[in-house]
């Protein structure tokens, strides 16, 4: 029987864990959000390393403790680039994230997406329609075809991926969360949905991203179930906290960050959350 005080215990030594070591984590990340997505990893407690070229991709998957990568720009470099990073980072069996942003858009995110299967990301984040293209991709129960991907914004409910995020798990062994207004976590046996938020995140850019790359930064500290989970929880509680303070998108990012900074261990615990078994 899954213990939610055991989950909220293990939420708290990530946080600890992370503010106290400063881990390093590198990542390969789009040009649109690079610079937010360093930020909350910094604001965290993570340290920020962000590269384009194969040999210091290799080089950072070795030398980090974890590594984002996200899919949202695409250059034609990164057909060596993501490939020959993911790669070792499966065989030094380090913890590595993926973020299928635009999954569906153009062939060689296509092609790069149907490759990295079998790195088997640690965790996969994404909005519902990213994790619901994504399984159709890999040919997962639930997934959908790419051709209803519109761009980086979901178009679909986050309960409507359920399917696609819980095979996409017990296809990595790993864990995948889909965000929306609920975000759902799940590692295939068990599903966390985290409450809370702001409406702004979706006037923002990049709150999907970062929240990636702070996945990253946990999964430096945690199983990928409860790094995925320590992530949304700190989101969703930065944003409700965030959003009572500003009365627009660009204040609102600059107090998430100062609200992602402040944050500690015990509210992160506390952030509503259920969850219930596969
Ligand atoms: N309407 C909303 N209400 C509360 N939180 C939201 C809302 N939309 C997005 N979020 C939060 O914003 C973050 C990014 O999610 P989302 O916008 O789905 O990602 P993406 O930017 O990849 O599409 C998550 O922490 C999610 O919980
Ligand atoms: C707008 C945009 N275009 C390509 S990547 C990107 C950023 C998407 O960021 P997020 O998914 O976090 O909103
Ligand atoms: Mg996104």
């Amino acid at each position: 029987m899954i213990n939610k005080k055991d989950i909220q215990n293990q939420i708290i030594q990530a946080v600890e864990i992370v503010r106290r070591e400063n881990p390093i984590v590198g990542s390969i990340t789009n040009t649109v959000t690079i610079n937010f997505v360093a930020n909350a990893q910094l604001a965290v407690g993570g340290s920020a390393a962000m590269v384009y070229l194969p040999d210091e991709g290799e080089f950072l998957a070795k030398a980090s403790e974890a590594t984002y990568i996200n899919f949202g720009t695409f250059i034609p470099l990164y057909e060596q680039t993501l490939p020959r990073v993911s790669k070792a980072l499966h065989e030094a069996r380090k913890p590595w994230v993926l973020d299928p942003v635009a999954v569906g858009i153009g062939s060689l995110r296509t092609q790069l997406l149907l490759e990295l299967k079998k790195y088997k990301p640690t965790v996969i984040r994404g909005n519902a329609s990213e994790i619901l293209a994504l399984a159709g991709l890999w040919e997962l129960e639930g997934g959908t075809a790419l051709s209803t991907v519109r761009g980086v914004d979901s178009t679909d409910s986050v309960t409507s991926a359920k399917n696609a995020a819980v095979a996409l798990a017990k296809c990595t062994g790993g864990a995948v969360a889909v965000s929306g207004k609920t975000d759902l976590i799940t590692d295939g046996s068990v599903i966390a949905f985290s409450h809370g938020g702001s409406h702004f995140m979706g006037k923002i850019t990049g709150a999907g991203c970062s929240l990636g790359g702070v996945v990253a930064v946990y999964a430096t500290a945690a199983s990928p179930f409860i790094a995925a989970l320590t992530a949304s929880a700190v989101y969703n509680l930065a944003g409700t906290r965030a959003e009572k303070k500003v009365d627009g998108p660009g204040s609102f990012q600059i107090q998430f960050l100062d609200e992602l900074y402040k944050a500690n261990a015990g509210d992160i615990a506390n952030n509503p959350f259920e969850i219930e078994e596969v």
